[in-house]
């Protein structure tokens, strides 16, 4: 069904920044923006938003695309997995290659912009990984030459298997490299890929694993890794307004720094200063303040949250008292 259209003249003069539309990623994308305070109103049905307090406009989109349209230039910023990312380079590659064999290659037709990394948004967490029945007789990567793969990611994929089949064959020669033909045949598969091998479509299949849950559940289990990837904020290489770009890159900084630490203040003795910074260093420097008590020095650092159990221990250990840890809610720094 056709999406209501948003006048395309609203859009003019704001940034475009592109939003996983549904799936992994999208409750903690939505999280990030109101972090960094970009606020809007998502109309039921439309995939654009104008945002209310800056000249951006959000534009909701599959995850699998959002490299595209940020890679030729068609949206300023947004956020995907890097496996996305990693998987449309790859197909830029497969066209690039395609082209010279049909010799159309021409560098300067139709060349994208491409997509620079921003920051690493530090969730969406996951690998990419080659898996197999888990009683099945396939040990490595290489047993798959030439067997049937079920993935959505095909570029990756193929990249994947030619390096394995170039190996196997001892080809070193890129030009003889260029030519041949993947003897390994990669299926396209859309979703519920972790299928394919119990219904007979594939040998093997190549998908996303977080907790491998449902790698577990489908019979299977993992002979290799293909891509480590999280979720990551990405621009185009020609953005329409930079320092707007740089703006956000700056607010959205400081959300995930602010998510990635907690703050701990304690007091210990003067004697024991020195131990104790050890062990909280800050993320620049921990800032000591003297106490209204001879001897004793109130420390107050930024510790990593997935630290801060044994930290507390150590301190503790060390002499320190009265140890507070404290949610960051924002952070910014230069
Ligand atoms: N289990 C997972 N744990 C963490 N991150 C994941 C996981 N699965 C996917 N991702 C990340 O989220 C991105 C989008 O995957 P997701 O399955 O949500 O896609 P989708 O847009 O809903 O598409 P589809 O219709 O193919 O499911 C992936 O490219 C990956 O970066
Ligand atoms: O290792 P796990 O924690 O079990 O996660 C892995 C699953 O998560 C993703 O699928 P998702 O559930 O997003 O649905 P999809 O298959 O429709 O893409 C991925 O494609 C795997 O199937």
């Amino acid at each position: 069904m056709a999406q209501e259209l948003m006048p395309l003249g609203s859009l003019e003069g704001r940034l475009l920044f592109a939003v996983p539309k549904k799936g992994r990623l999208l409750q903690a994308a939505l999280n990030i923006l109101e972090g960094a305070d970009i606020q809007f109103k998502r109309e039921n049905r439309l995939d654009i938003a104008l945002v209310k307090n800056l000249p951006i406009a959000l534009v909701f989109l599959p995850a699998a695309d959002i490299p595209t349209f940020v890679g030729e230039g068609r949206v300023d910023l947004g956020i995907t997995g890097y496996d996305q990312v990693q998987e449309h380079d790859a197909g830029t590659r497969a066209l690039a290659r395609a082209r010279r064999m049909s010799n159309e290659w021409d560098p300067n037709r139709g060349k994208p912009h491409g997509c620079e990394t921003v920051l690493d948004l530090g969730f969406g967490a996951c690998r990419l990984q080659v898996q197999v029945p888990a009683k099945g007789e396939y040990v490595e990567g290489k047993d798959l030459i030439g067997k049937n793969i079920g993935t959505s990611f095909v570029h990756l994929a193929h990249e994947y298997f030619t390096r394995l089949e170039l190996e196997q064959e001892g080809i070193t020669d890129p030009v003889r490299a260029e030519g041949r033909k993947l003897r390994t045949k990669i299926i396209e598969l859309s979703g519920s890929v972790e299928a394919a091998c119990a219904l007979g479509v594939a040998d093997g299949i190549v998908d996303l694993v977080e907790s491998g849950e449902t790698m577990k559940a489908a019979g299977l289990k993992a002979i290799d890794t293909v891509v480590e990837t999280s979720a990551i904020l990405i621009k185009s290489k020609a953005p329409s307004n930079p320092s707007l770009v740089e703006l956000i890159a700056s607010r959205i900084r400081g959300v995930i720094t602010a998510q990635r630490f907690v703050l701990c203040q304690y007091n210990v003795p003067r004697a024991k200063l020195a131990d104790a910074t050890r062990v909280t260093p800050g993320k620049r420097a921990a800032t000591v303040t003297a106490l209204d008590e001879e001897g004793w020095v109130a420390v107050s650092a930024m510790v990593e949250t997935k630290r801060i159990a044994p930290v507390m221990d150590e301190l503790v250990q060390v002499g320190a008292t009265d140890i507070l840890v404290l949610d960051i809610h924002n952070t910014r720094s230069s």
